[in-house]
């Protein structure tokens, strides 16, 4: 296929986006079924421009001076695709699958339109009704924040010690374009996409398959070290999921001591068998049912809960997540996180540490959610947060999350991280 074709299809997918409401994961899908012909990639260019027109959704139609998907695909182009009007036009010519060209007067509102002008939340790229949510959090520097949030976003990997060291890591995968990650030292990252490129498939290659390494966002692996975990520990993985914290506490703990890795979802936790055994580890037990953990109670040294969140600080990898989210979600999400972070406290042994952490930027699903617990449960008292920075990312320097009430928030402008709250809790001894 030719720009014009991949152009084309990426109209189709963001106008189902829109009016389906679907994600957009699934709606690439669906195209990608419905048109066999199309290789990898036309795929990968056709999903670069859809997650590039979702993350500027805001920014773009308000420089074309319309909401149209065309207007929005072609601001996408000439936005994060680095292309000229000019060069689209040539590669659009003689091309019979190609979409209506860009019309004069969008590429007119495009040239001339300042985004500096623009309302706030449109220069940051989010929901209207999220602004105050991020103002709350990040004051004047929000509007940055927000925008960060509509950034194209690396791959981090973490390097799984129990198999590999990041210079074997980054040996192997050179060829993918591999660096050191920023901040720690067993992270490697692969920059953000230029223009209509395309990320390698890391998962593909022998080196994954081995082992070597997990596919991690920065943030999420610094929310491990954060918790603590220590070899000869008793661990609660209280919100497992797919696993991805299970094994970095499993290699941080050098496979000594015992993990339980739960959740409530049974489904969430099928990719954890084939993880955990890729990446070699041995002291992990997984549990679907709420009645094993009785055993548990009051007795583990750590209880982690990655709890179930907006997921409003993952906007850079889940855009189409942003615009779906609504204030009836955001508050089932603090009822399901006040579900959580109850159970869970039972299973603390007395000194132990209860580690709350979500991937959302909103004050009411972090600090505000933690001030209220340590209200009604008064044996818990907040472990201070700069001191545990420090500990888990000791070549931070200057760089730094910020420190609102009861944790810290990592993010894309302060951590070069996807966005992530964390806060440890001491139960009393
Ligand atoms: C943010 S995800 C966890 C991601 C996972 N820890 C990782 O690092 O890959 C939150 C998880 O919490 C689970 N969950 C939601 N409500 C729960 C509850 N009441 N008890 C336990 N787990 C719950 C969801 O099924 C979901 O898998």
């Amino acid at each position: 296929m030719r720009l014009g074709g991949r152009l084309q299809a990426a109209i189709e997918i963001l106008d189902d986006i829109e009016t389906r409401k679907r994600p957009a994961s699934d709606a690439l899908k669906d195209w990608g079924l419905a048109h066999r012909f199309a290789g990898a990639g036309d795929r990968a260019v056709i999903g670069n421009i859809v997650y590039d027109a979702l993350r500027r959704k805001l920014s773009i139609a308000w420089r074309m001076d319309s909401a149209d998907a065309r207007d929005i695909a072609y601001g996408a182009l000439l936005s994060d695709a680095e292309m000229s009007a000019e060069a689209i036009n040539a590669e659009l010519a003689d091309d019979k699958f190609a979409p209506a060209p860009l019309d004069a007067e969008r590429l007119a509102a495009w040239e001339s339109r300042d985004l500096a002008e623009a309302p706030d939340h449109i220069r940051a790229d989010v929901p209207e009704w999220c602004a105050p949510h991020l103002e709350a959090l990040f004051g004047n520097d929000w509007v940055r924040e927000g925008a960060a949030l509509a950034a194209r976003p690396p791959v981090d990997l973490r390097v799984n010690t129990l198999k590999a060291s990041r210079a074997k890591v980054l040996k192997e995968l050179a060829r993918a374009g591999a660096a050191e990650a920023p901040l720690l030292a067993g992270a490697v990252r692969i920059p953000p996409l230029r223009a209509l490129g395309r990320h390698p498939n890391v998962q593909a290659e022998p080196a994954f398959q081995k082992g070597w390494f997990e596919v991690q966002d920065l943030g999420s692996q610094i929310a491990g070290l954060v918790a603590g975990a220590e070899p000869g520990q008793q661990v609660l993985d209280y919100c497992a999921g797919a696993g991805g914290k299970t094994l970095a506490l499993a290699a941080m703990m050098e496979n000594r001591g015992q993990i339980h890795a739960f959740d409530a979802e049974k489904p969430r936790l099928a990719p954890i068998f084939d993880r955990l055994k890729r990446a070699g580890v041995r002291n992990t037990q997984v549990h679907a049912n709420p009645e094993d953990l009785v055993q548990f109670e009051g007795q583990m040294d750590i209880v982690l809960t990655d709890a179930p969140c907006t997921g409003s600080g993952t906007w850079r990898r889940r855009p189409d997540a942003k615009w779906r989210l609504s204030p009836q979600q955001l508050e089932r999400r603090e009822i399901e996180q006040r579900e959580v972070l109850d159970a869970a406290k039972r299973y603390v042994k007395p000194g132990g540490r209860l580690v709350y952490v979500t991937c959302s930027l909103f004050a009411s699903e972090n600090n505000l959610q933690v001030e209220a617990f340590l209200r009604e449960n008064p044996d818990y008292s907040e472990v201070d947060a700069k001191p545990l920075w420090q500990a888990a990312v000791p070549g931070a320097g200057e760089i730094a999350p910020i420190f609102p009430s009861h944790g810290m928030v990592l993010s894309p402008e302060r951590t070069f991280s996807d966005g992530f709250f964390i806060s440890v809790l001491k139960k009393a001894g």
